[in-house]
């Protein structure tokens, strides 16, 4: 089996042997999550219900989290899933949407983070929030720049011991003590929804491809959006035309390819 060392390498590896992702999203995410997941080789699973989340994290490779449109019942089966992808150590990624705005929201961030995430991916406002600063999110959407988060998303993966993504302009990984930060993709990618949820998918399915090394996973699923964004944006006309051709980026991209083009630096 080729060695999953470079981004390419488990990329390819990811399509040898498409991992079962069981994603636990929001309303507005789960088509285009699918698709993305499908496009990049791996295969998707929405399952929420409180009756079988956990049941169905177990048959999983790994475990996607995200609170965008978050109710009582749905944090049940979110509880049992993460619980489930914990005690058989499977990586599960948590993606905070928006958890500063409403109580709610905030407890519910709370009780995840106790279920121990592997991986947590957010955008600058949320990794902020997220480990105790202030940030000027606004809804879902990040006012606050990458580089003001680095510092929290350092903080908060030494304090939960898990890998830490914060994406914007230039994207920012980091384990708590080794960095690495990723340019590319295109401003046109905030301007259609629930890429970053689609990006927390893609997360999951990269880390069930090579458990043993999620920061390299992790930045292997960021560069990926990186490259395909760029690719997506040459002959887009706006957020209507890039949502279709990034899928087709996507499926497009080849592992000699992403290793090729992705540019990765170390913080
Ligand atoms: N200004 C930008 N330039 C290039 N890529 C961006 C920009 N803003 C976001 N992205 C990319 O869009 C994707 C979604 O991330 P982001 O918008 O930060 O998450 P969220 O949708 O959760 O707020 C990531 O791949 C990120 O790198
Ligand atoms: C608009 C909206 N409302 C609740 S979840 C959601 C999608 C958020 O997607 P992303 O975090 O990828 O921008
Ligand atoms: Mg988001």
């Amino acid at each position: 089996m080729q060695s999953k060392t470079t981004s390419g390498a488990m990329l390819e590896a990811m399509r040898e042997k498409p991992p079962l992702v069981h994603c636990i999203t929001n309303y507005v995410a789960m088509n285009i999550a699918a698709n993305v997941l499908l496009a990049s080789g791996a295969s998707p699973a929405m399952v929420h219900a409180a009756e079988e989340a956990g049941e169905f994290a177990g048959i999983a490779s790994a475990l996607t989290v995200n609170i965008g449109t978050l109710s009582t019942q749905w944090l049940d089966g979110m509880r049992a899933a993460a619980k489930a992808a914990a005690s058989s150590g499977k990586p599960w990624v948590l993606d905070p949407v928006a958890h500063y705005a409403t109580a709610f929201r905030r407890q519910a961030v709370a009780d995840l983070l106790a279920l121990k995430p592997t991986i947590i991916r957010g955008n600058a406002s949320e990794i902020i929030a997220l480990a105790g600063g202030e940030s000027r999110g606004q809804g879902v959407d990040s006012r606050d720049p990458v580089e003001q988060a680095e510092d929290s998303a350092r903080r908060l993966a030494e304090r939960q011991q898990a890998i830490v993504a914060v994406t914007g302009a230039v994207d920012f990984v980091t384990d708590g003590a080794r960095a690495v930060r990723i340019k590319g993709g295109s401003v046109l990618m905030p301007q259609v929804t629930a890429l970053g949820c689609s990006l927390t998918c893609l997360v999951g399915a990269f880390a069930a491809t090579a458990p043993e090394d999620l920061f390299g996973t992790t930045v292997a699923a960021l560069a990926t959006f990186a490259v395909a964004g760029e690719d997506a944006a040459l002959g887009a006309a706006g957020p209507g035309s890039f949502a279709w051709r990034f899928l087709d980026a996507l499926a497009a991209l080849d592992g000699e390819a992403l290793d090729a083009r992705a540019r990765v630096s170390i913080a």
